[in-house]
């Protein structure tokens, strides 16, 4: 991995939340980042499910202090739209050997989805030592990761998938966890009815509790 690569997980791992978000119109991607600048989290994994995906990441990537990902990509060719349109690192639900071999060639941060130990092997292979544990409480939550992650030790995770704040802090407290992706704080009923301010209690709530604090403390 690079220099550029590690620095990018670096600043993952401060963050500690990825917010994944999936956007219906490129007209709330602003708004939809200061919500989540305000909450206290300058990040989002802009999803390609939707055809705004692409020009979201394209505006948020005009923003110097906002991370901005490409989530949902599942080939290279969108690797390389999402990079164009100025994503900062790819994630994919699952393993693309092109995909991956795509990001690597260009010096991009990858983080393609596991869900055993085979595709850990193949993460291994192309010199990876971050990936996401996809669809996280589904494949049966912190004992899988637990007992997936054992015979690699020096792999480290950012689960995704079931993730809400009541599981995240037992997610956050595994050494092999440097993030967690979620879509809680983003909630799609929350920008098709504009309510950004739900976007920045959601996400000042989901910071405080990476922080160690609980909701009620607020
Ligand atoms: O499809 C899954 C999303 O990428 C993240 O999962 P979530 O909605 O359960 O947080
Ligand atoms: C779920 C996921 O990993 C993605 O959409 O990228």
């Amino acid at each position: 991995m690079s220099t550029k690569m590690v620095e990018m997980i670096d600043q993952i791992n401060a963050l500690r939340i990825v917010p994944v978000v999936t956007i219906p119109n490129v007209d709330v991607a602003g708004r939809m980042a200061d919500a989540l600048c305000q909450g206290g989290l300058p990040c989002a994994e802009i999803t390609l499910r939707t055809e705004a995906g692409l020009a979201a990441i394209q505006e948020l990537s005009d923003r110097p202090a906002f991370l901005v990902g490409a989530g949902t990509v599942h080939n290279a060719e969108q690797a390389q739209q999402a990079v164009d349109a100025g994503a900062d690192f790819i994630v994919a639900p699952g393993f693309n050997p092109k995909t991956v071999r795509w990001c690597l060639d260009n010096d991009v941060l990858v983080i393609p989805g596991i869900s055993s130990p085979t595709d850990l092997e193949m993460a291994l292979e192309f010199g990876l030592n971050v990936v996401k544990f996809f669809p996280a409480e589904a494949l049966g939550g912190v004992p899988m990761l637990k007992a997936l992650s054992g015979p690699y030790p020096g792999m480290k995770f950012m689960p995704t998938g079931g993730i809400r704040q009541d599981n995240l802090r037992e997610y956050l407290d595994l050494p092999q966890v440097i993030a967690c992706g979620g879509s809680w704080m983003v909630a799609e009923a929350y920008l098709a009815k504009g309510r950004f301010e739900s976007i920045v209690d959601r996400t000042t709530e989901a910071v405080l509790l990476a922080r160690n604090g609980r909701p009620s403390d607020l």
